[in-house]
């Protein structure tokens, strides 16, 4: 299977600073690697969807809402109904020009074209946090059903001096309950 990588973020300025990225990664890489200007809490089942590994590295009040709710439901196998769900909201005309749909990658780094997958869910979620506070209010709703049990986490001081600590924490998809 072709391995991808979706980026999605909803500044559109940060294009620069991928395709400055992006233009400093070996050749041949293999993958395809899209970035997608649009807002992740729109649609998020579309995004988690395809994927076995997903990364979030949200603002500093945490995931929005319907984003850890899709990574419940994704844990919790009731993704059937939530896509069948999500399906709806994508033929509904959006009416809030606030809100992009941006499905089609704005910047395509390898030639390849990368094809819908699905079946495929995020087994592990790599959480790369900011914010304590809402890191410990996201990692309680993302464990309090047993969706994920977290496996680790590191908290880092990358800024000496200041009182700002990321945190880097891996979550697993409990297995048992992902079979059901
Ligand atoms: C902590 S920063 C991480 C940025 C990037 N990962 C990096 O390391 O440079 C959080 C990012 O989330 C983006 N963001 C906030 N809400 C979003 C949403 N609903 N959908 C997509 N991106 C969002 C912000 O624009 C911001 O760039």
């Amino acid at each position: 299977m072709q391995r991808s990588v979706r980026c999605v973020e909803i500044n559109k300025m940060s294009k620069l600073s991928f395709e400055k990225s992006a233009s400093r990664l070996p050749p041949n890489l293999g993958c395809t690697i899209t970035w997608h200007n649009t807002d992740a809490s729109a649609e998020p089942i579309h995004w988690l969807e395809g994927s076995s590994v997903a990364i979030v590295d949200p603002p500093r009040k945490g995931l929005h809402p319907s984003v850890i709710n899709a990574l419940q439901r994704v844990a919790l196998s009731e993704r059937k109904a939530f896509k069948a769900k999500s399906s709806l909201t994508k033929v509904k005309d959006e009416k809030r020009p606030w809100i992009l749909r941006a499905r089609e990658p704005a910047v395509h780094v390898d030639s390849t074209i990368m094809e819908e997958s699905s079946g495929i869910w995020p087994e592990t979620l790599i959480y790369i946090s900011c914010g304590w506070d809402s890191f410990k209010k996201d990692c309680k709703s993302l464990i309090s059903n047993e969706a994920w049990h977290l496996e680790n986490a590191h908290a880092f001081n990358f800024f000496p001096g200041t009182d700002s600590i990321e945190v880097l924490a891996i979550f697993r998809r409990d297995s048992g309950i992902a079979q059901k």
